[in-house]
């Protein structure tokens, strides 16, 4: 048995740093600051979804220029104000107690993935982190999905995965992995949730060890 879980929205709750420097990004270029709640369901989604979810009229040519801004300030706040979401901490506890495996497969890319995680102080329990720079297709893809089972060691049909977009869901079932909504995560009112692949809804991360047996 194995564990794999999405990074932004579902590990870690990383908004409020994506949109600080979402916000430091809008002031450069002399636009008002957002609030977090307007974006947040942005922040499963990648950089440009944050720029689109603040501004959605301005030019492409614009937008790729908020990005860059957002992504070379992100550098610089990755980490500082977000934190593990509230039960994570106690399931990881959990699994390592129970000799279970966990990785990590982010589209987010290693540059940032990586400095976060130990940051956060996941680096050394952490099993397998693949970013989406590690692999050529990232989620929803199967690819970076079979790259993680192989460094956990597991066949990729006894990993849940855990995930808060549809792409997350996608990609485990395209992987032939137990497909586990967190119901916490960067979900929207829009969100269509039940037209997505999903296996199992968690309401809570210790509601995985009864989906685990344990
Ligand atoms: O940064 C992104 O593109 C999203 O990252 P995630 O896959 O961990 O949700």
């Amino acid at each position: 048995m194995g564990v794999l879980f999405d990074l932004d929205g579902t590990l870690v709750d990383t908004a409020p740093d994506l949109v600080a420097a979402l916000n430091l990004a809008l002031n450069d270029a002399g636009f008002a600051s957002v609030l977090l709640d307007e974006v947040r369901h942005a922040a499963s989604h990648g950089s440009m979804a944050l720029v689109r979810a603040a501004k959605p009229s301005i030019p492409d040519q614009q937008a790729s220029l908020l990005q860059q801004s957002l992504l070379s300030h992100y550098a610089e706040v990755n980490g500082r104000h977000c934190q593990l979401f509230e039960g994570i901490a106690p399931l990881l506890d959990a699994l390592g107690r129970a000799h279970i495996p966990y990785g990590i497969v982010t589209n987010k890319a290693a540059c940032f993935a990586r400095p976060l995680i130990e940051r956060i102080g996941l680096a050394s329990s952490c099993r397998a982190l693949i970013s989406g720079d590690s692999v050529t297709r990232g989620k929803p893809d199967a690819a970076p999905m079979l790259l993680a089972a192989s460094q956990l060691n597991r066949a990729a049909r006894h990993i849940v995965y855990l995930g808060d977009a549809k792409r997350d869901m996608e990609a485990a079932r395209a992987a032939h992995m137990t497909a586990a909504l967190a119901s916490w995560g960067y979900i929207s009112a829009g969100d269509d949730i039940h037209s997505w692949p999903v296996d199992v809804t968690l309401a809570h991360p210790l509601s995985l060890l009864t989906q685990l047996g344990l």
